[in-house]
C-alpha cells in the first residue's frame, strides 16, 4: 500500500493524544489518530475513572460503617455486583470504544486501530489487522504511548497468572484474599477498595512506607488507616520468590526472611513502563532504553515531533497529560506557517526545520503546581515539592504543620487523624509545596495548589478569611504553625 500524505499522525489515544488530534482535526487539519487498543487510552477504561467508581463504592461501605455512634445503627452487607455493572454499563460500555471513535470522527480527525511505530522521520508505519498502512506527517508526529504495567523479575512471578490494574478493574466481585505488590497509588487504591468488600489484603512494598513519594507524615497516618481497617501493611521488605498453586489455588510471596504470605489473588501494582524500542524512536536518533522521553517545554522531542503525557515523565495523571496537549497542539497550530516544508512528504522531514513554531510566544509548561491525589480513605493530596525535595533543592525551608482532627471540624466529623503540611521557601517567603490528608483532602488541595502556582506570599496567606468550620481552615493552623518556627 502506499504512504499516505496527511498534516499530523498522533500515536496513542489516550487523554492528552485524544486532546491534540480532536484540537488539530476541529482546526481544520488531516490527523490521523492510531490506536493500539482502546480510544481514550488507560484513564476510562482501566484506571482513573474505573478506580475512583471502585473507590466511591468503598467510601460509601466506610460512611456506613460510621453511622454507630453518630446517627444510631446502620449494617451495610458489602456486594461487588453493583461496582461491577457500573463499570461495565456506565464506565467502559463493555470495554467498547465505539463512542469515542465517533466522536473523534465527527470531530473531523480519522481513526486507525493498530500499532504505529516511527520507521524513518517523519513516517509512521501501522500495523493493522489489514496489515501495514504508512503515512507520512507533513506537519507533525505526537506521540502518546502512555504506560504499561511491569511486574518486576522476581522468581516464579512471571508465569502466574497474577492481576494487574486492567484485571482488577474488571474483576465480578472482590476475592477472599489478596496481595498487592506495590504501595504506590495504584497498590493503595485497590488495597483499600477491595478491603471494603471484604477480601483479606496484604500489602507488600519494597520500600519502607506506603506512598513513599509522598511526605513521611502522609505514610504514617495512611498506614494507621489500613492497619485500623483490617489491611495488613508489610513496608520494606524483598519477595524472594512467588508461587502459584496451578489447581485454581492461590499465590505464595516468599519474603527475604523466609516468611509465607499466601492470599487467592495477586495484584501486581509495582510501576509501569514504555517500550520505546517498539515506539520506534530509534528512528529518530533517541535512546529506545530510556524511561522517558524528554521533551521541551512546548513538548518538542525531535524536529516534527511532539510528545505528550505519562512517557515525558513529568508526572503520570491524566491532568498533566491534558494539559501537555493543550501545549503541544498550540505549538503544533502556531507551527502552520513556517514549520511545514515536507509538504510533499519526500523529505519525510515531518514539519521540517524546528519541531514547533520558533522560540515566539505560546504556552510553555510549568511543573512547578502539579497537584496529585491518591483517593485513598482519607485521600492524600499534595502539590508540588515535599519537604525533602525542596530541601534537595538546596531551599532554604520553612515549614508548618497541623493534625486536621484537631481542627473543629475535624473534631465534628471525627474525621481521624489528619495532615496539612506547607513547605515555604523562606527566603522568597512563598508556598513550594503543600499536602493534606485528610476526607476531601483532594478539594482541600485547590487552596493550596493556587498559593503553590500564584507564588502567594506566606503572610498575605496568614491574613486571608478562612470559613468556620471547614476542614480547608486548617491552612490556617498549618501557616501559624509554620509563622511560629521563625
Ligand atoms: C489504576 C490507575 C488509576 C489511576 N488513577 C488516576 C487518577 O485518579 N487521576 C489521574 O490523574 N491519573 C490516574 N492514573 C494515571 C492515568 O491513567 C494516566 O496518567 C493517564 O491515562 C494519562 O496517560 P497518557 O495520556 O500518557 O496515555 P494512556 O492513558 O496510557 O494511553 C496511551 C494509549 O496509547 C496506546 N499506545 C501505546 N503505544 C502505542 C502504539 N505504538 N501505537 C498505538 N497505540 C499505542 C495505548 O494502547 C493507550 O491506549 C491512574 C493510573 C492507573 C494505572
Ligand atoms: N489517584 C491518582 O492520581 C493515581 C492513581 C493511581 C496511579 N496514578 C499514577 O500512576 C502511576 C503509576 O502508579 P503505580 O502505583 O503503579 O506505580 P508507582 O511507581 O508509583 O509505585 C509502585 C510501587 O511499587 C513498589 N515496588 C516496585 N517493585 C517492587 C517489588 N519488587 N516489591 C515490592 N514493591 C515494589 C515501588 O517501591 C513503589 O512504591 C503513579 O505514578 C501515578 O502518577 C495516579
Amino acid at each position: 500500500m502506499p504512504a499516505q500524505d496527511v498534516d499530523v499522525v498522533v500515536v496513542g489515544m489516550g487523554p492528552g493524544g485524544e486532546h491534540v488530534a480532536t484540537r488539530l482535526a476541529g482546526a481544520g487539519l488531516d490527523v490521523v489518530g492510531v490506536e493500539a487498543r482502546l480510544l481514550g487510552g488507560e484513564c476510562p477504561y482501566y484506571a482513573c475513572v474505573p478506580t475512583k467508581m471502585m473507590v466511591r463504592a468503598g467510601d460509601v461501605l466506610a460512611e456506613a460503617r460510621r453511622v454507630d455512634g453518630l446517627a444510631g445503627a446502620a449494617q451495610a452487607s458489602p456486594d461487588f455486583a453493583p461496582v461491577a455493572t457500573r463499570i461495565r454499563r456506565e464506565a467502559t460500555d463493555d470495554w467498547d470504544d465505539g463512542v469515542a471513535v465517533r466522536r473523534f470522527a465527527d470531530a473531523g480527525g480519522r481513526f486507525v486501530r493498530g500499532r504505529g511505530r516511527i520507521t524513518a522521520p517523519g513516517e509512521v508505519t501501522v500495523s493493522t489487522s489489514d496489515g501495514d498502512q504508512v503515512f507520512r506527517a507533513r506537519r507533525a508526529i505526537v506521540l502518546n504511548p502512555g504506560t504499561e504495567p511491569t511486574a518486576p523479575p522476581i522468581d516464579g512471578l512471571a508465569d502466574t497468572p497474577y492481576w494487574t490494574n486492567r484485571d482488577a478493574v474488571a474483576a465480578e466481585r472482590a476475592p477472599g484474599s489478596l496481595l498487592v505488590l506495590g504501595a504506590g497509588p495504584v497498590g493503595c487504591e485497590f488495597a483499600q477498595v477491595f478491603a471494603r468488600f471484604g477480601s483479606r489484603v496484604t500489602v507488600i512494598e519494597v520500600k519502607e512506607r506506603l506512598l513513599a513519594g509522598e511526605e513521611p507524615e502522609a505514610s504514617e497516618i495512611l498506614t494507621k488507616a489500613f492497619e485500623a481497617e483490617g489491611i495488613t501493611v508489610r513496608a520494606g521488605v524483598q519477595v524472594r520468590r512467588f508461587d502459584h498453586d496451578g489447581a485454581g489455588g492461590g499465590f505464595t510471596a516468599t519474603l527475604e526472611s523466609g516468611e509465607e504470605l499466601s492470599a487467592q489473588r495477586l495484584l501486581v501494582a509495582a510501576g509501569r513502563r514504555t517500550d520505546l524500542a517498539a515506539l520506534g524512536v530509534g528512528a529518530l536518533g533517541l535512546d529506545e532504553n530510556a524511561r522517558t522521553l524528554d521533551v521541551d517545554e512546548r513538548m518538542r522531542l525531535a524536529p516534527g515531533v511532539w510528545a505528550v503525557g505519562d512517557v515525558t515523565g513529568r508526572g503520570a495523571f491524566t491532568h498533566v497529560s491534558m494539559y501537555q496537549a493543550r501545549i503541544a497542539a498550540a505549538d503544533i497550530l502556531a507551527s502552520g506557517g513556517d514549520g511545514g516544508d515536507g509538504g510533499d512528504g519526500g523529505d519525510g522531514g515531518g514539519g521540517g526545520g524546528d519541531a514547533g513554531a520558533g522560540d515566539g510566544e505560546g504556552e510553555r509548561a510549568d511543573y512547578r503546581a502539579v497537584p496529585r491525589v491518591t483517593f485513598t480513605d482519607p485521600e492524600v493530596a499534595s502539590v508540588g515539592m515535599t519537604e525533602a525535595q525542596a530541601r534537595e533543592r538546596g531551599l532554604t525551608v520553612r515549614t508548618g504543620s497541623t493534625d486536621l482532627s484537631a481542627s473543629a471540624r475535624g473534631w465534628i466529623h471525627r474525621a481521624g487523624t489528619g495532615l496539612v503540611k506547607v513547605v515555604e521557601d523562606a527566603e522568597r517567603g512563598v508556598l513550594v509545596g503543600a499536602t493534606v490528608v485528610g476526607p476531601y483532602g483532594g478539594e482541600v488541595l485547590g487552596a493550596l495548589a493556587v498559593a503553590v502556582h500564584g507564588e502567594v506570599p506566606t503572610e498575605r496567606l496568614r491574613r486571608m478569611i478562612y470559613a468556620y468550620p471547614t476542614f480547608h481552615r486548617a491552612v490556617e493552623s498549618a501557616l501559624d504553625d509554620l509563622h511560629a518556627r521563625g
